[in-house]
């Protein structure tokens, strides 16, 4: 279809768990006749590719990535940093804001409205000043996200002891944690603090936004969908998950499993000798890298329980401590062959949980891998790790009792 439509911004926050479900979205938008432009720095322009492939009329929109004093030059994804990193990756892309009014005021017909990422509230403001609708994208489920909105709307008081209760008593089902569990971002909250403030404030704008899409759906989350509705004060909340890449291709690439690369097709070929319902399949997200103790740990009951798996595991970056981070176990390896299969680098998560052989999903509850579970009809098992992980793991085992 040709793009004569309505002008959009999409601009997604640069983290595959982000990335991943607002371009899905985008690519179902462009059948609409919409006129889309995408914003990403240079290093992330290679992920648009399949979308840009599929559909040639959507543009982009590259800018540089702002420098900034905690991110080492040419880092622009936060795949490529530990997951503390968040707040600095949010405070760099705030420095945009010039670049993007002037492209704004520039254009011969620029975009009557912005979908941006949650983390990008600072595009609210913006937003305002050229009189347009921004439109908040929530990679997290509605659940997550009302506990988020409540912290930064409230402010609860934290006495910085890890077993403080934090109640949300607004929310239904009155969601109770552990200060340990709260997000970090609002954790280290210091008020009068410029990057805190600088947080705050993105929150706060995601609140005052025109309107809120989800990555979810309402036989899903219901409650929380209708109770956000009401604290907002407006019915522009819209659940439109679970979002899923057009078709289940693998890619023609190699992963690492052992110390020789394999294609894609020799991990799924690996499923296919495997029976029914057999192989326990293991992955932490995009970001996650696990502590040498729980690879330890991991390793020991995957060592003890003779199961088939697959374990899909993220390297630490650069910027991690390499000592005490991703180190699998002397002799593992050897230990488990025939029967496991280690994999560093990327595999199609989706085409795995979709292969008959996959008996059950060990998951640290990423709200992208918890709709991939469902939609694949995968038993889940929940190894929740921070961010809105325990939210979705609350939701599945407390509140749904589906786990
Ligand atoms: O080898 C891999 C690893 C991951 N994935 C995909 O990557 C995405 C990962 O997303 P998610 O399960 O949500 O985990 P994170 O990458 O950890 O996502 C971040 O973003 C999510 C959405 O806000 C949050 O729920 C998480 O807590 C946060 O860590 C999913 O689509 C997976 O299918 C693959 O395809 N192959």
């Amino acid at each position: 279809m040709g793009s004569t439509g309505t002008h959009i911004l999409v601009f997604p926050y640069p983290a595959q768990g982000h990335m991943i479900p607002i371009l899905d979205l985008t690519n179902q938008l462009a059948t609409t006749g919409l006129t889309i432009t995408i914003l990403v720095t240079p290093k992330n322009l290679p992920l648009l590719h399949p979308i840009l492939s599929t559909h040639p009329s959507i543009k982009t929109l590259v800018l540089p990535f702002p420098p900034h004093p905690s991110i080492p030059p040419g880092l622009e994804n936060a795949k490529d940093l530990p997951a503390n990193y968040v707040p600095f990756i949010m405070q760099a892309l705030g420095e945009l804001y010039e670049p993007l009014l002037n492209w704004f005021k520039s254009h011969p017909s620029p975009p009557s409205a912005i979908i941006s990422d949650m983390f990008l509230g600072w595009t609210q403001h913006l937003a305002c000043l050229l009189n347009i609708r921004r439109i908040v994208f929530s990679p997290s489920g509605a659940m997550a996200l009302s506990v988020i909105y409540s912290l930064w709307r409230d402010m609860p008081k934290v006495d910085q002891n890890d077993h403080q209760l934090i109640f949300f008593s607004k929310i239904p089902n009155c969601p109770t944690f552990p200060l340990c569990q709260v997000s970090p971002m609002y954790r280290r909250y210091i008020a009068g603090d410029p990057l805190s403030e600088f947080i705050k404030d993105g929150f706060q704008a995601d609140i005052a936004s025109w309107g809120l899409v989800f990555n979810s759906f309402t036989e899903l989350e219901c409650v929380y969908l209708d109770h956000l509705r009401k604290e907002l004060g407006h019915d522009r909340v819209w659940a439109v998950g679970p979002l899923l890449p057009p078709k289940y291709d693998a890619p023609k690439t190699k992963v690492r499993v052992g110390p020789t690369p394999v294609s894609v097709e020799g991990v799924m070929t690996f499923l296919d000798t495997c029976k029914d319902h057999s192989v326990v399949y293991i992955c932490f997200g995009s970001q996650t890298v696990l502590t040498n103790h729980q690879m330890e740990e991991l390793a020991s009951g995957l060592e003890k329980s003779g199961i088939h798996f697959i374990w899909c595991l993220k390297e630490p970056t650069r910027a991690h401590d390499g000592e005490g981070y991703g180190k699998i176990p002397l002799g593992f390896e050897n230990s488990v062959v025939g029967r496991g299969l280690i994999v560093r680098g990327w595999v199609s998560q989706v085409l795995i949980l979709s292969h008959r052989a996959i008996g059950a999903f060990l998951t640290h509850c990423g709200w992208n891998s918890i709709l991939e579970g469902i939609v694949a009809g995968v038993p889940m098992l929940a190894w929740p790790m921070g961010a809105d992980q325990f939210t979705n793991a609350t939701l599945l085992v407390d509140v749904l009792k589906w786990v």
